[in-house]
């Protein structure tokens, strides 16, 4: 198993330096990573891997794996152990919980706005800090999450999941975040609005630098834009891909995990 885990991080870093990605170097380095449930059971078990700054990584793996388990420690909604989260070379749980939290950003399955109209949930993060944004800056926002400005006033209720999530992603975006973490964010989305989040990440890859972090159900999805594919089997990561490259998946696990569902 060992064998497997240090080609795997190789062949990340090595991915990483092929593509050329924007600004290269890593972004959040995680070493040794585990979580053991209250019953003894290991939901993490012993996880290294290097996201490269400004690439796409797709989580993928079997029902409770441990995938969203893994993407929350990369925030601190679960509070990982002390020496095994470090964004930009600092340990995460040296940070202030909130500014880490902006600047690791997360998108769930399901979005929830908050009560008012679009651009109110838009300027919510940067009201927190005593900044109005004005209506040019939430129409680029709402521009970047793929959205058009005549949304700007519309309510919650007025929209659809597929909407509600791209006013999420502008949300997220207005907090500037340097990471994105997404827990299957189009899992409850239609193709034309999964498509639409699809292009807003590539985008904000491209133009923005974004380092983006994303579980997914779908292996077609992975391959539309991951750079790279790790592959988290019983909290371990055993395999990291490129995504053209899932078929050569070595592990047993994975294997039948990717026949299964390919
Ligand atoms: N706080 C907790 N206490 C005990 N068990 C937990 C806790 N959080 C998660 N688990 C268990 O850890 C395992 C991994 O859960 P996790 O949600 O991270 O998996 P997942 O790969 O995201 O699953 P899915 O694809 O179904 O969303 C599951 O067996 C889950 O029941």
């Amino acid at each position: 198993m060992a064998a497997f885990k240090e080609e795997a991080t190789e062949h990340l870093l090595a991915a990483a330096e092929q593509e050329n990605w924007p600004s290269g170097g890593v972004k959040i380095e995680v070493r040794d990573l585990t979580k053991v449930s209250e019953k003894d059971v290991r939901i993490l078990n012993k996880v290294n891997v290097d996201i490269p700054r400004g690439a796409i990584v797709g989580i993928i793996g079997p029902s409770g794996s441990g995938k969203s388990t893994f993407l929350r420690a990369l925030n601190r909604l679960w509070e990982p152990p002390y020496g095994s989260v470090f964004l930009d070379g600092v340990d995460i749980c040296e940070l202030d919980v909130l500014s880490l939290r902006r600047r690791v950003g997360m998108l769930f399955q399901l979005p929830v706005l908050f009560q008012g109209s679009v651009a109110d949930n838009v300027r919510y993060g940067p009201q927190l800090k005593g900044k109005k944004l004005s209506d040019d800056e939430v129409s680029t926002l709402l521009t970047l999450a793929d959205l058009d400005s005549s949304f700007f006033s519309k309510s919650g209720g007025e929209l659809s999941v597929g909407q509600a999530q791209r006013v999420a992603l502008a949300r997220t975006l207005a907090n500037e975040p340097e990471v994105l973490l997404l827990d299957e964010p189009t899992s409850a989305l239609d193709p034309v609005s999964t498509q639409n989040i699809e292009d807003a990440l590539v985008r904000l890859k491209k133009d923005k630098g974004m380092t983006t972090v994303i579980v997914s159900h779908s292996i077609k999805q992975i391959q539309r834009i991951a750079d790279v594919v790790c592959l988290l089997v019983n909290g371990e990561i055993v395999e990291i891909l490129k995504p053209d490259h899932l078929s050569q998946a070595k592990h047993p696990m994975a294997q039948t995990f990717l026949n299964l569902t390919s």
